[in-house]
Formats: structure tokens, sequence, C-alpha cells
């Protein structure tokens, strides 16, 4: 592209990204969790903004939002593009948008500068990714490959105890889908000939090696559980040391063996516990229940089954030892998800006829890709995060990365599609 048209591009990528960061429960970074108001107005603003590129929208079931750019053979399968509008709490403004924004953009230079593609190019904003409020996890692209038939809504629910249906149901996204768009509702998508992602790395290998663009050769494997451990909430003061059956005490021991079982094992092995809740959570009372998550990952699908088994058979070990009861949920499972290495080719000689700079790389972060990778062609782009900082407000990408990988993305999705 020649400067004016990058710098147009950039504009409007930076400014792209703004808005939908404005999308955020009040705080630190940026909060849009499934469903919530903030979650409906970004899908909002996203489904008028495709419109306004002038491509075809359409919404589904679950609040997945498409812009589609007809192609002239409509017989040839989808090329399909974009990531996940959800965040974390307190995330950062590229994680999941970056992927939709630079996927809008480069379907807009696009069809500006070479008109209708052969093959029909989609942009898609999943509607969730992380599993930040639910206790699940890709909820938008689970949708489109099968991993869910929907069913999970009546039951899955969040902290607060509302379902993933009732949230739909308040959602002022999926109420406001007129009839029109509504009959344009795409469920399972069986037409779709490859899958492309952009995304931010979220670590610090392109960073430390000075690299502008990452391709992704794997995405590991991850178990995530909820556990529950019951004791007996006691008084603080009069209950002795040896009579106690201490829930937290409990649950500090298990993390004690997650966190030196991990290390351990070495990489690339990660092992995390996010979320912590403690029952009464009083100062003079033995806590009687904790609640705590697990998330483990490992790009070899053996290793990671090998590592949760030991580390819950230890955790067990220690109910026993203290008299607490313990309960394990498992929620998420993922298996490591190679990408096309035709599709990984086409990235690396993109990389090299532009004059990028390149490595192959396995994500350590889940992604949408990782789903559609057994049912089509798929592949990864990452651009570098500062720090190798993500998940927190200090997400950050230069906008010269960032536009180095909107051109990447662009290249490819023109091979692909003209
Ligand atoms: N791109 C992501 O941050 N993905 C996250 N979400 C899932 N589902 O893996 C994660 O924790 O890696
Ligand atoms: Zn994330
Ligand atoms: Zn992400």
């Amino acid at each position: 592209m020649n400067d004016s048209r990058v710098q147009a591009s950039t504009q409007k990528l930076l400014e792209l990204l703004e808005e939908l960061a404005a999308f955020s429960t009040p705080g630190p970074g940026v909060t849009r969790l499934l469903y919530t108001e903030e979650w409906s107005r970004a899908q909002i603003f996203l489904q008028e903004k495709m419109a306004g590129l002038g491509l075809e929208v359409s919404i589904d079931k679950v609040g997945n939002v498409y812009g589609r750019l007809s192609g002239c053979n409509p017989q040839q399968k989808v090329i399909l593009t974009g990531s996940h509008i959800d965040t974390v709490v307190n995330g950062g403004k590229y994680d999941g948008a970056y992927g939709i924004a630079a996927a809008m953009i480069a379907l807009q230079d696009l069809q500006r500068n070479f008109g209708q593609p052969q093959r029909t190019l989609e942009v898609v904003s999943f509607c969730e990714e992380e599993g930040s409020r639910f206790p699940l996890a890709y909820w938008g692209s689970g949708h489109v490959t099968e991993r869910y038939d929907g069913s999970e809504a009546e039951t899955c629910m969040d902290a607060e105890g509302v379902t993933l249906k009732a949230a739909m149901a308040q959602s002022s996204f999926l109420q406001d889908i007129t009839e029109e768009k509504a009959s344009k509702r795409t469920g399972v998508r069986n037409d779709i000939g490859a899958f492309v992602e952009l995304h931010i790395e979220q670590g610090i290998i392109l960073e430390k090696t000075d690299t502008q663009i990452g391709v992704v050769q794997g995405i590991v494997g991850q178990s995530r559980y909820v556990v529950k451990v019951s004791g007996i909430a006691n008084h603080a003061g009069t209950t002795p040391m040896l009579m106690r059956q201490d829930a937290l005490a409990s649950a500090v021991e298990m993390l004690y063996v997650l966190e030196s079982s991990a290390k351990t094992a070495g990489e690339p092995l990660v092992a995390t516990s996010g979320k912590l809740e403690v029952y009464p959570n009083t100062p003079n009372v033995i806590p009687g229940e904790v609640l705590f998550t697990l998330d483990i990952r490992h790009s070899e699908e053996d290793e990671l089954e090998r590592f949760c088994e030991k580390l819950l058979a230890e955790c067990n070990e220690i109910a026993v030892k203290r008299g607490v009861i313990l309960e394990v949920t498992s929620v998420l499972h993922t298996v490591p998800a190679p990408m096309d290495t035709k599709l990984s080719a086409m990235l690396e000689n993109i990389c090299r006829q532009e004059g990028k700079t390149y490595r192959m790389m396995v994500s350590g972060a889940g992604h949408d890709a990782q789903l559609f990778a057994p049912r089509c062609p798929t592949a990864m782009i990452f651009v570098p995060s500062r720090a190798g900082i993500s998940h927190s407000p200090e997400e950050y990408t230069s906008p010269e990365q960032l536009v180095a990988g909107l051109e990447v993305l662009t290249a490819m999705l023109y091979e692909l599609a003209y």
C-alpha cells in the first residue's frame, strides 16, 4: 500500500481500537464480559460499522457478528477471519479486538483496491472466547464449530447465579436483532474454507528477538477446573490447631503443589490458579469452604493429561490427610492444535516478499483458531506485545506493529480470495 493509504488504514485501525475499548465497565483497562451491556453495545457498534463498510451483516443466535464481502464464485467455501470481542476483567484493548478491527479494515482495503473477490470473505466478531464470566470458553467459535449445541446455556451460570440463557435474554443486542437480520442467523458453519486469525502475541518472544511477525505453528492445549474444598467453619480462637478441618489451609497446600510440580515439569507446561474464593471470608472464622480455579497448559496432549492426573491425585491425598472434602469439576479441555502448514508457508512467503522479519512459534494462549484447526485449514499471525504483557491494562502494541500485522493479514486474504 502507498504511504497515504497506509496512513489512512493506520488511522482507521487506531480509531476502531479506541472506540471498542470505550465499551467497558468502569475501572482499569477494558472489561467487556459476555452478554453484559458494554458487550451488547460493542456488538451493536461493530454491526453498524460493518454495514457502513458495505459488508452484508448477519448475526447468529449466540451473538456472533459476521460481515460478508461476497465473492463472484459463491459455490466456493468462505475465507473467514476475525477474533473475539469479549475480554478478561481489567484486560487490554488489543486481545481479540485487534483481530476484528484489522480484519474489517483489510476487507475494506481489498474491496477498494481490487474489487469483488473470487471467494467470499467474511470477518467475524466471536461473542466470547476468554471464559471470564461463565465457566466455559469459546462460546462463540464453539457454537460455529459444533463444540457446543446451545443446551449448555440452560445450566451454565456465572458467579451471581445468572444462567447463560438468562444473560442472553437480558442482552440488549440479542433482543435488538431485527426480524430481517434474524432470518440470516447462522448456526454451525460448514461452509468455511479457511480461517485466519490475527492476534497480539501476549508473550515476550517477538519483542525479545526484535521480530515483527509471529507465524503460529500450533496452539497449546489447556485444561481448566473449578476445585471446591469443604472443611468445617469454626472459631479461630477456641479451635486447637490439630483439631481443624481448615479449607483454606488445605487449598494453600494444594496450590503450593500446583506451582512446585509445574516448575519441576518445566517448559512448556504452565499452571495457574487465577481465582480463589473463601467462605465465610471472616478474620476470626476458620474457613469452611474454598473455591479455586486451575488453568493448566501444554503443547503435548499426553503430557497435559499426565500432569493433571498426578496433580489431582496429590490434591486428593492432601484432602484425606486433612479431613476435608475435595470436589473437582472440569470446565474446559482443549487439545493442542497444529496450524495448517500450507497456510503457514504462505505467511512466511508474504513476510519475505514484504521484507518483514518473522519467526515460527507456538501460542501459549488459547485462541478461536484452535477450534477451526480440525475443521478447515487454519492460520494465525502474531504481532508483538510490549514487555510480553497481556490480560492487563498495560497491554500495548505500537501502531507500526499493528499495521505490520494488518498488512500481512491483507496480503494473506488477497492470496486466498482473489
Ligand atoms: N487469547 C487469549 O487470551 N485466550 C485466552 N482464552 C482462552 N480461552 O484460552 C487465554 O487464556 O489464553
Ligand atoms: Zn485473552
Ligand atoms: Zn484472545
